[in-house]
């Protein structure tokens, strides 16, 4: 039998996701060690990281700043940058796993790289699921790995499919919950108004301020609907969203005799984390459970879909697949970075993704040179749709 100690490589520890992945590894020496660590350019956290871990190998993408880095590590540590040096970690030998959780899509390739080098994947990135789903997931098929899902409804699924591995056959549907968001009992003609600061306050998660945002504008949710459809490999048709503005329960499956299993745990993302780097075994670490006397009241409601678009325009990408979700994620991120600047309004951002999505000529053949490419197409044109829509 292999050991349960898992040799974990952790692409993008200095962020929310990160940080969390070694609050959980430092509860559970006997199960986890860290064995590398990457992050863009965040030296001196990832430097106070890597002594604390132990590790011999880091890297930081912005190579101008390796001096910087290596003034501040012991010798025997090497220092890789660039998208080499991601993949150099992603591949490393007697790694067990991969966790993925760089924001955006720059972890896609070193992805791709850790599953051809035979690193089961877990993965919190959701865009490039989004982006390149069908890619990753073949290519996990024919190496033989594993995805585990970090991101929270995905792992929520993935708890309550346990046995149940009938999928196709017994699932009826899965059911994403959302917070909403700040916004949610906003009236519409208030969302203009916005402010990235107001957007930038989760109602029930602390988290980095890309997906802060996506939460807001439910481009989260949109991104897991097409997520889920490549880590369950289940019909756009079957994936729900319900809001739940507690996010306690963090995601159903509802089965086909009409019966439905959730998973509940309070809104730290070291549940979904310890779950994913321990699976397929359950062990006691830090965590506390719920205190359920001490909850008000779970509560759900419909999905604003007139009102906060990004759902419909998710199932549209995900129904139509191709290289359609490649470009509803590319130009959501380019349209929050504008936001985020102050060169877009709050219903900018979705009006800007949609105007990409109807200039797109879709290519139904996904490969990965195909998504590549529309990726890259659909940043310029948000680019240009932002000129066009305009900052509020
Ligand atoms: N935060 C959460 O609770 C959840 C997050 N996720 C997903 O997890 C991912 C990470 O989110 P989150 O932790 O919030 O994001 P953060 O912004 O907090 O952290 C992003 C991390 O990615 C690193 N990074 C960014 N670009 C690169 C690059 N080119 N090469 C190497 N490292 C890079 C950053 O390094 P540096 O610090 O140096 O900039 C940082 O470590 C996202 O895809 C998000 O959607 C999913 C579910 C929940
Ligand atoms: C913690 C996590 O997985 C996030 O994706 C979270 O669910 C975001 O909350 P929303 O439901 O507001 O998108
Ligand atoms: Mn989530």
């Amino acid at each position: 039998m292999s050991s349960p100690r898992k040799r974990v490589v952790l692409l993008g520890s200095t962020g929310s996701i990160g940080t969390s992945t070694l609050k959980v590894a430092r509860e559970l020496p006997e199960r986890i060690e860290i064995v590398a660590l990457a992050a863009a350019t965040n030296v001196s956290k990832l430097a106070e990281q890597a002594l604390e871990t132990g590790v011999k190998d880091v890297a930081l993408h912005d190579a101008s700043k390796a001096d910087e880095l290596r003034a501040l590590l012991p010798s025997d540590v090497r220092i890789h940058t660039g998208d080499e040096g991601l993949i150099a970690l992603a591949t490393l030998s007697g790694a067990d796993i991969v966790l993925i959780a760089i924001v955006g899509t720059a972890g896609l390739h070193p992805a791709l790289a850790a599953i051809e080098a035979g690193k089961d994947l877990a993965v919190a990135s959701k865009e490039i699921l989004v982006m390149a789903g069908e890619t990753i997931t073949e290519a996990a098929t024919k190496a033989g790995v594993r995805l585990l899902p970090v991101d929270s409804e995905h792992n929520a699924i993935f708890q309550c499919l346990d046995g149940h591995r009938g999928g196709e056959k017994e699932v009826s549907r899965l059911i994403l919950t959302a917070s909403g968001g700040p916004f949610r009992t906003w009236p519409s003609e208030q969302l203009a108004s916005v402010t990235p600061a107001q957007a930038l306050k989760h109602p029930t998660w602390d988290m980095g301020p890309k997906i802060t945002i996506d939460s807001a504008t439910l481009f989260n949710k949109g991104l897991e609907m097409i997520e889920a459809r490549w880590l369950f490999g289940i019909g756009m048709e079957r994936i729900d969203v319900v809001v739940h503005p507690q996010s306690i329960i963090h995601s159903m499956v509802e089965f086909v005799d009409g019966s439905v299993l959730a998973q509940l745990s309070r809104t730290d993302m070291c549940f979904p984390i310890q779950y994913a780097l321990t699976w397929p075994d359950r062990v006691r670490g830090g965590l506390k459970p719920i205190d359920f006397p001490a909850l008000a009241k779970l509560e759900f409601e419909a999905p604003r879909d007139d009102d906060f678009p990004a759902l419909t325009l998710a199932r549209r990408a995900g129904l139509t697949g191709g290289t359609l979700p490649a470009v509803y994620n590319a130009a959501n991120e380019v349209a929050v970075d504008a936001f985020r600047a102050g060169r877009l309004s709050f219903p900018g951002i979705w009006e800007t993704v949609r105007r990409v999505m109807d200039d797109h000529a879709v290519n139904h053949h996904a490969t990965l040179d195909a998504v590549i490419a529309a990726d890259r197409w659909a940043r310029e044109a948000a680019a240009e749709a932002i000129s066009a829509v305009g900052a509020a």
